[in-house]
C-alpha cells in the first residue's frame, strides 16, 4: 500500500478494525476512511454504494461483522447469517463497482468442519459438517470467501481472505451474554475478586480447547498479508498453539487474582472440541505472532481496569 493511498477500514470501533487504525497510523498510514454503523448502516446496499462512489478507496480492510460468542451465534442465528451476508456483499460489491485495487476480507476459524484434523489446514474447508452452535456464522464466513474467489475469477479483483483464529485485545466485548469466552472470564473473575465472591461459573466441561491470538498481532498480519500476499487461497492466522478452556480459566484466575473455586456450567454447550489452525504458510511467508498468551492476558487485564465503566455495561 502507497502512504498516501486512502484506505477503508469498514468497522473501525471494533476489535480488529480499532487494532488495524492504531497499526496502520502508527507505520505512517494516515489517509484512513471510516464510519460508524450509525453514520453508516452496511446492510444498507444503496448506501454502500453511494460511500463508495464517493470515497473511492485504494484498499479496504472488512472487519465489519456482526461477531459474538458461542451462546450468541446459538440464540441469534438468523441475525448472524443474514447480517454477515449482507454485510459481506455490500461492501465486497461495491468496492468492485468502485475499483478498488486490494480488498482483505476476514473470516474465523468456524468455517471449518467440527471434527476436521488437527491442526486445520485450508485445503480442509468444506470437506465436513460444521459445529451447529456457528454454522449460521460459519455459512457466511465461507460466502465471503467465495465471493472474493469469484470476483478475482471473474473480474480479476485483487480480494484476498484472512481466517484468524479467537482473538482478544482493546475494545473486546465484555457483555457476558455475547461475548467470546477470553473477554467473559476476565469479566467474571474481576467481579467476583471485588466482590469476595466465593465462585466462578465457567460454561461447558472446560475440555475444549481454544487458540488465542492478540487483536495487535491480527492487525499486523493483515497489513503484512496487503502489502505482501495476492494469491487466491485464504491464509489461515494464529499463534498455532492452544489451551484447554480449563487451563484458560486457571490462567485468567492467576492473572486476575482470584481466590476462590470454578464451578463448570454443563448446561452451556461446549461447542467444537478443538480449532487449531495450521499457520504454516503465514510462517513459510515470514510472519509470526509476537504477543504470547500470558503476557496478553496481563496487558488485557490492564486495559480492561482502565476501560472497565465503558466495557462492562
Ligand atoms: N473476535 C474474535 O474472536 C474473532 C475471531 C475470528 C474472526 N473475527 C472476525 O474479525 C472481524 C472483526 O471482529 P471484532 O471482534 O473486531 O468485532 P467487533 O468488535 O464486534 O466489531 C465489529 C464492528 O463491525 C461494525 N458493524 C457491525 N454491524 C454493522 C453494520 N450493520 N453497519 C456498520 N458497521 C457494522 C461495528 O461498528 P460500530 O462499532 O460502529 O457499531 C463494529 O465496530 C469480524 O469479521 C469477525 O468475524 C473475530
Ligand atoms: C472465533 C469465534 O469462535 C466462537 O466459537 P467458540 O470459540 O466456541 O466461542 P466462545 O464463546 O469463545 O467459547 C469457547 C469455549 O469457552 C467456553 N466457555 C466457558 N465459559 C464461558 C463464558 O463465560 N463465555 C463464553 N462465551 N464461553 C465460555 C464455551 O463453552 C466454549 O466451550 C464462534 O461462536 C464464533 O462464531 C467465532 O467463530
Amino acid at each position: 500500500m502507497e502512504k498516501d493511498a486512502k484506505i477503508y477500514v469498514a468497522g473501525h470501533r471494533g476489535m480488529v478494525g480499532s487494532a488495524l487504525v492504531r497499526h496502520l497510523k502508527a507505520i505512517g498510514y494516515t489517509n484512513i476512511v471510516a464510519r460508524t454503523s450509525s453514520e453508516l448502516d452496511l446492510r444498507n446496499q444503496a448506501a454502500v454504494a453511494d460511500f463508495f462512489a464517493q470515497e473511492k478507496p485504494d484498499y479496504v480492510f472488512l472487519a465489519a461483522a456482526k461477531v459474538g460468542g458461542i451462546l450468541a451465534n446459538n440464540i441469534y442465528r438468523a441475525e448472524f447469517l443474514y447480517e454477515n451476508l449482507v454485510i459481506e456483499a455490500n461492501i465486497i460489491h461495491s468496492a468492485h463497482q468502485s475499483g478498488v485495487k486490494k480488498l482483505l476480507f476476514l473470516g474465523s476459524s468456524c468455517i471449518y468442519p467440527k471434527m476436521a484434523p488437527q491442526p486445520l489446514k485450508e485445503e480442509y474447508l468444506l470437506s465436513g459438517l460444521l459445529e451447529s452452535t456457528n454454522e449460521p456464522y460459519a455459512i457466511a464466513k465461507i460466502a465471503g470467501i467465495k465471493l472474493c474467489e469469484a470476483y478475482r475469477s471473474q473480474y480479476g479483483d485483487n480480494y484476498i481472505s484472512v481466517m484468524p483464529t479467537n482473538l482478544y485485545g482493546p475494545n473486546d466485548n465484555y457483555n457476558l451474554q455475547g461475548s467470546h469466552v477470553l473477554p467473559a472470564l476476565i469479566r467474571k473473575f474481576h467481579e467476583a475478586k471485588v466482590n469476595n465472591q466465593p465462585t466462578v461459573e465457567i460454561w461447558g466441561t472446560g475440555s475444549p480447547m481454544r487458540e488465542f491470538l492478540h487483536a495487535d498481532d491480527l492487525a499486523e498480519a493483515c497489513i503484512y498479508l496487503m502489502n505482501n500476499y495476492d494469491g487466491e487461497q485464504f491464509v489461515n492466522v494464529g499463534t498455532g498453539e492452544d489451551v484447554t478452556i480449563k487451563e484458560l480459566a486457571e490462567l485468567v484466575k492467576d492473572v486476575v487474582g482470584f481466590q476462590g473455586d470454578l464451578v463448570w456450567n454443563t448446561d452451556k454447550p461446549d461447542g467444537t472440541p478443538r480449532k487449531l489452525m495450521d499457520v504454516s504458510k503465514l510462517h513459510a511467508m515470514g510472519w509470526k505472532h509476537r504477543i504470547e498468551l500470558r503476557e496478553g492476558l496481563e496487558h488485557t487485564y490492564q486495559d480492561f481496569l482502565q476501560n472497565e465503566e465503558v466495557y462492562a455495561v
